[in-house]
């Protein structure tokens, strides 16, 4: 059977796609991480979400569904901040579910497709959220998106079922479309900006402030290229970790103490 993968994902000068973007020529500077997962039934967009993300571009004509799992990194400028978003683009078909599955622990965003021209795609978002709140962590950051909103005349899901779905599970919703990138770069910068009040959010407490500068000098020692033996985007995804749980502390802050502003480094990948 064809179809796209992370090793045979589509080339571009003889080289699969996930291996350029190991490229060192490809290497961007970044101050956060973000691993995001995109979950959904086979042909509702996924692909063509992603590459209408990265590159712009529609992939129109024949459908060719993706096998197993395929990613590509893209860093968005989120308030001065460089969020670099690892996006994990998942193969919707029922037979590669295992291989999937094991990346959603390590997913800190999942955006969830369903498309409004299907009703079969609509209807199985309660049992991918079934799967979500199995593997993914308990923390993870859910988006449900209504894929093809372009395609008003085959529209079958109306947008109001849409929203009191993504209500009845507290989730944020909007209907997208990859063909003509109505909100597409949108649902991304939702995801990078959820990570982000962790730093720009003010601090109350010494003890939230002594740990948050510990995870700022944490950061430079990441950044400063002395740092050996571990890659350093797993280091950085440590760093998120400790981030996000003082998010609770930090969302209950009165005033600012200071902000973790201007870090940067130079990426490996
Ligand atoms: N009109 C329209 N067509 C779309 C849109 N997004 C995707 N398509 C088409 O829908 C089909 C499936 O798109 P893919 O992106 O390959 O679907 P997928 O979710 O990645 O499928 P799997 O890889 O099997 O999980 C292709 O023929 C696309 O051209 C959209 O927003 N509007």
């Amino acid at each position: 059977m064809s179809g796209r993968a992370g090793s045979a994902a589509p080339a571009q000068n003889g080289c699969p796609a996930a291996a350029q973007e190991r490229s060192p020529s490809l290497r961007q500077s970044y101050d956060l991480a973000c691993k995001v997962m995109l979950l959904g039934d086979s042909g509702v967009g996924k692909t063509c979400f992603l590459l209408q993300f990265k590159d712009g571009a529609f992939l129109s004509g024949t459908f060719i569904a993706t096998v197993g799992i395929d990613f590509r990194n893209k860093v968005m400028a989120v308030d001065g901040v460089k969020v670099k978003l690892q996006i994990w683009d998942t193969a919707g078909q029922e037979r590669f579910r295992s291989v999937t599955h094991a990346y959603y622990r390590d997913a800190q965003a999942l955006l969830l497709f369903y498309d409004i021209t299907s009703k079969m795609s609509f209807d199985n978002i309660r049992a991918w959220l079934t799967e979500i709140h199995e593997y993914a962590q308990k923390d993870v950051v859910i988006m449900l998106l209504g894929n093809k909103a372009d395609v008003s005349s085959e529209r079958v899901i109306r947008m109001e079922d849409g929203e009191s779905l993504a209500r009845e599970y507290g989730v944020p919703f909007m209907e997208t479309s990859a063909k003509t990138g109505m909100n597409v770069e949108l649902a991304f910068l939702a995801i990078a900006k959820s990570f982000c009040p962790c730093i720009f959010n003010c601090v109350h407490t010494a003890e939230v402030a002594a740990v948050l500068r510990s995870v700022q000098q944490m950061m430079m020692f990441t950044y400063d290229g002395k740092e050996r033996g571990r890659p350093r985007t797993n280091k950085n995804l440590d760093l998120i970790c400790i981030l996000n749980s003082f998010k609770k502390n930090v969302r209950e802050a009165e005033k600012p103490l200071f902000k973790l502003r201007g870090i940067s480094g130079q990426a490996s990948e």
